[in-house]
């Protein structure tokens, strides 16, 4: 299918369709609204899950993958044991004389690109200014866009800092925003330096208030928890996914940009459990040598944003991409974005820079889609190391482990502990349990260190925070080096996790696939690919007359039985406005009922995009229909045995 979309792109016009055709509109409107809150409309439900079973098949089917469906309400243990209840926060300043709240880094984004375009103004250059309906509302008050020239150095400065923009720490921000006199930009006002801002949603569970709990901001740890019974339903064997699609909530300080910010939104995440000593993987070979557009995380760190452009495989080979495992479900991400409608000249994969990537991390990339509103992150992908088994492995004394036969026995030699628990419970009572839970989780370095401690002084001294200072002496306690033959090995597992936001996606393929016919730009497009476009058919009667409607209702029948999703548009619009109605909602054929119909019970099967069409029998046209929507056939490979049919009906 042919898609002329991005010249001639018109943000304000998309919405406008968007909305008037409810793919989708803010939550609770006639109360008003709520910033960030957004309802799917027929649809955009339909585009929606046409997606998520694209997903399904794609990762969780073609892999083999374990889905499961966790809860949304999480207790408040999980997520301090994770770090989100310490850590999961963004950067806020506040206007103390408004009480306007800014997100930090996002103020000093919005100032800095502001003043490059007012730069841009002044020495005549073009600048494109996008409206939405957000920013109109704040343009009338925003003081700050000025047309000023800026000095060069001043120019590369700002553009360094904006290409760093994700990387800053909330110190960072403040003294941006210091150096670069930033203000509250509708007032001219001062702000507060920056402060972080918890993103999860509090509640308590149950009547007392006594169990605080979250709404999770991401699927992944229910995934995480239930991974023994993961590994148990995969008969032990690594390395295996899981998979889970659901709600996520996060309580964005400036919700914007309609579904790219919101507060409420459906994920689709991956985690992919695999051996820290072993990240290579059986299918790489079948992805190597897709070509990509890679963000290395020097480039950006040099503040520049040239792309390299190479196969994964090479990524790999160069050590630019970590490991193969990860490389695989890059080349993945992109091969799934591809069939659902993403424009690949829009698509890169951007690797966190060191500072933004979470420090247990090892490796990060994001596939980045562009869109008017410049690059946005629409699914992550991070090898997260062994971190969220061990911190969850620690708080519960459950072991989230993998026991993997060693193809040969071998010899190790550790230090042990060996205590006289029945000597214990008389001398420390009440504090027994805690000193041996403490002894026996040393680490071998400090069990060396201890049983130097012993052999020198009789006992040892334990101090454990909370509870107290011990000597325990050595008629209770042994440490020493003892030999074992193991013949299996024990080991954390490594998560690569692929991370995918739906609604951000969704608006970048609209974007993407967005455009209008140039004999008349009132007539816009949306090209989605027919797999995931919400109706596949549009049933279009030539009249009224009464001769037609049987035809209608046998034709509507068949796609029934074939489960091909149709409308039918029966209304006295001419075919031309009828079809023009069905294209802004990206309906990719059109069948249409003629008077010939009814001498011969042949139709015409009409494709969006071009506007061709073809002439044949119902079987043959529903059967080109299945072939092209289902079976990935071209408009030319599927309508090969049809007629070209020149149609005296004005299309416009
Ligand atoms: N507020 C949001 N609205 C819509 N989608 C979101 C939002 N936050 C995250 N996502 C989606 O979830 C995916 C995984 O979440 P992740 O935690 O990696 O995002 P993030 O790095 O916090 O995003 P950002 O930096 O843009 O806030 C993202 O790639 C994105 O597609």
């Amino acid at each position: 299918m042919s898609v002329k979309a991005a010249e001639n792109f018109s943000r304000e016009s998309l919405e406008q369709i968007l909305k008037r055709r409810f793919f989708y509109a803010p939550s609770f409107e006639i109360y008003g609204g709520v910033s960030g809150l957004y309802d799917y409309g027929p649809p955009g439900c339909a585009f929606q899950a046409n997606i998520i079973d694209t997903w399904r098949k794609h990762f969780v089917l073609e892999e083999d993958m374990l889905e499961v469906d966790c809860t949304m309400l999480t207790p408040y243990e999980v997520f301090k044991t994770s770090g989100h209840v310490d850590k999961f926060a963004d950067w806020m300043c506040r206007d103390l004389k408004t009480g306007e709240i800014f997100r930090a880094d996002h103020l000093v984004e919005e100032v800095l690109e502001s003043r490059l375009k007012g730069d841009k103004a002044a020495r005549g250059q073009a600048v494109v200014e996008e409206e939405d309906d957000d920013k109109k509302k704040r343009k009338k008050k925003v003081k700050e866009i000025k047309n000023v020239k800026l000095d060069d150095e001043v120019v590369e400065e700002y553009e360094t800092v904006l290409n760093k923009i994700d990387g800053y720490s909330g110190e960072d921000l403040g003294e941006l925003i210091k150096k670069y006199n930033i203000v509250n930009p509708a007032t001219g006002g001062p702000l507060e330096p920056p402060v972080q801002f918890n993103l999860m949603f509090e509640t308590a569970i149950g009547p007392s208030g006594q169990l605080k709990g979250y709404l999770r901001p991401e699927t992944a740890q229910g995934q995480f928890l239930n991974f023994s019974k993961l590994l148990e339903c995969n008969n032990e064997r690594m390395p295996f996914a899981s998979a889970s699609i659901g709600k996520s909530f996060r309580n964005e300080i400036s919700p914007r940009a309609g579904l790219l910010r919101v507060r409420e939104f459906l994920m689709a995440e991956i985690e992919h459990f695999v051996d820290p000593e072993e990240k290579t993987h059986p299918r790489f070979a079948d992805v190597k040598d897709t070509k990509l557009s890679f963000l290395p995380k020097g480039v950006q760190e040099a503040g520049s944003n040239e792309l390299k452009v190479t196969t994964v495989g090479d990524a790999v080979a160069t050590g630019m991409v970590d490991n193969e495992t990860l490389g695989y479900f890059i080349a993945r991400i992109h091969a799934f974005l591809l069939k659902i409608g993403v424009d690949p000249a829009r698509l890169r994969f951007r690797q966190h820079m060191s500072n933004e990537m979470a420090h247990y991390a090892s490796d990060c990339w994001d596939a980045e889609l562009q869109t008017s509103y410049g690059w946005i992150e629409c699914v992550g992908c991070a090898d997260r190391s062994a971190y969220d088994l061990s911190v969850h492995a620690a708080r519960t004394n459950e072991k989230l482990v993998v026991r993997k036969p060693l193809p040969e026995p071998v010899t190790v030699e550790n230090f042990e502990v060996d205590l006289d628990k029945k000597k214990f419970g008389p001398k420390f009572r009440k504090d027994a349990g805690a000193i041996q839970k403490f002894l026996l989780e040393r680490t071998q370095c400090e069990l060396e260190d201890l049983s130097k401690e012993l052999a020198a002084n009789n006992k040892i001294a334990v101090d454990i925070k909370g509870v107290g200072s011990f000597e325990v002496e050595s008629d209770l306690i042994k440490i020493a080096k003892v030999q074992r033959v193991e013949h299996v090995r024990e080991f954390t597992p490594n998560v690569i996790e692929p991370s995918f936001g739906i609604g951000r996606i969704i608006y970048s393929i609209f974007e993407h696939l967005f455009w209008s016919r140039p004999e008349d730009k009132d007539r816009c497009v949306l090209s989605l690919p027919p797999l995931v476009a919400p109706t596949k058919v549009l049933v279009v009667p030539l009249s009224n007359h009464a001769d037609l409607a049987p035809l209608v209702a046998k034709i509507t029948s068949a796609l029934r039985k074939e489960q091909v999703p149709f409308k039918v548009d029966d209304s006295s619009a001419s075919i031309g406005k009828r079809y023009a109605r069905n294209d802004e909602l990206g309906t990719p054929f059109g069948i249409t009922i003629d008077f010939e119909t009814v001498k011969d019970g042949s139709v015409t099967l009409r494709e969006r995009d071009s506007t061709k069409q073809v002439r044949g029998d119902l079987a043959d046209i529903v059967n080109a229909i299945k072939e092209i929507t289902y079976n990935g056939a071209s408009w030319a490979e599927g309508t090969s045995k049809l007629a070209p049919f020149e149609t005296a009906v004005e299309e416009s």
